[in-house]
């Protein structure tokens, strides 16, 4: 971990990216901590930061193309193409109903290298679906960069599904950060720590988790 790293994590936990407490995350889950990208989008120095840590991993994977997950890694899959002049595509989460009637925007050509940018994974299901609609349009999509991997087994489920996951944090990154920054105290980080444990998402179909209650991230 860089101490670039480490300080962009404090410099997000400040802004407001790190939410504590029993919060109702997608699928009416719950979880003790969730990492709020979305923030970002008011703090251009801080988008730009994360952006080329992003950008630092894509160096060494092979790609011709961007697309950010709707609708948290959009910005940054833009400021990556941007600044990267790498072209960018965007999936719609629906197929637009009239006009042009598509799943994807932006220009791109079958069998182009995608790398798929997110923010954060979790049980990989909005990664994985992503990546379907990307491969039924013919681009081949072997990697993604993420900003946050909670460890709570999506990175497995994407690596059985042929994607290689590389990303700036796991959450025991960030939590050992804060922690040693005085952002969160050692009940917190344990936790955390016990519920990454408890609330495991596995490989069968569809998605499942594996551990734990219902109400996991
Ligand atoms: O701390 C969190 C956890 C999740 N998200 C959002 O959910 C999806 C990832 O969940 P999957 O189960 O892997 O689909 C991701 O797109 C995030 O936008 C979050 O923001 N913060």
């Amino acid at each position: 971990m860089t101490r670039g790293l480490s300080t962009l994590a404090v410099e997000l936990f400040d802004a407001g990216a790190v939410r504590l407490g029993d919060i109702e995350a997608k699928l009416g889950r719950h979880t003790p901590i969730y990492f709020d990208l979305r923030v970002i989008v008011s703090h251009p120095r801080m988008m730009n930061a994360v952006s080329q840590q992003l950008l630092t991993l894509a160096s060494n994977i092979e790609h011709d193309i961007l697309c950010g997950v709707p609708y948290a890694a959009l910005p940054f899959a833009a400021v990556m193409s941007v600044t990267g002049n790498t072209p960018m595509i965007m999936k719609r989460k629906e197929t637009k109903l009239y006009a042009t009637k598509k799943i994807i925007e932006g220009v791109y050509n079958r069998h182009q290298k995608c790398l798929v940018v997110e923010d954060v994974v979790t049980s990989g299901g909005s990664l994985l679906e992503t990546v379907s609609t990307l491969r039924n349009e013919g681009l081949s999509v072997d990697h993604a960069v993420v900003v946050l991997d909670r460890e709570q087994g999506g990175a497995s489920v994407l690596k059985a599904n042929g994607v290689n996951v590389h990303a700036l944090f796991t959450m025991t990154d960030l939590v050992t950060i804060l922690r040693n920054a005085e952002r969160i105290n050692d009940e917190t980080v344990e936790i955390v720590s016990d519920h990454i444990k408890e609330c495991q998402f596995g490989l069968k179909e569809p998605l499942q988790r594996i551990t734990g209650d219902e109400n996991g991230p």
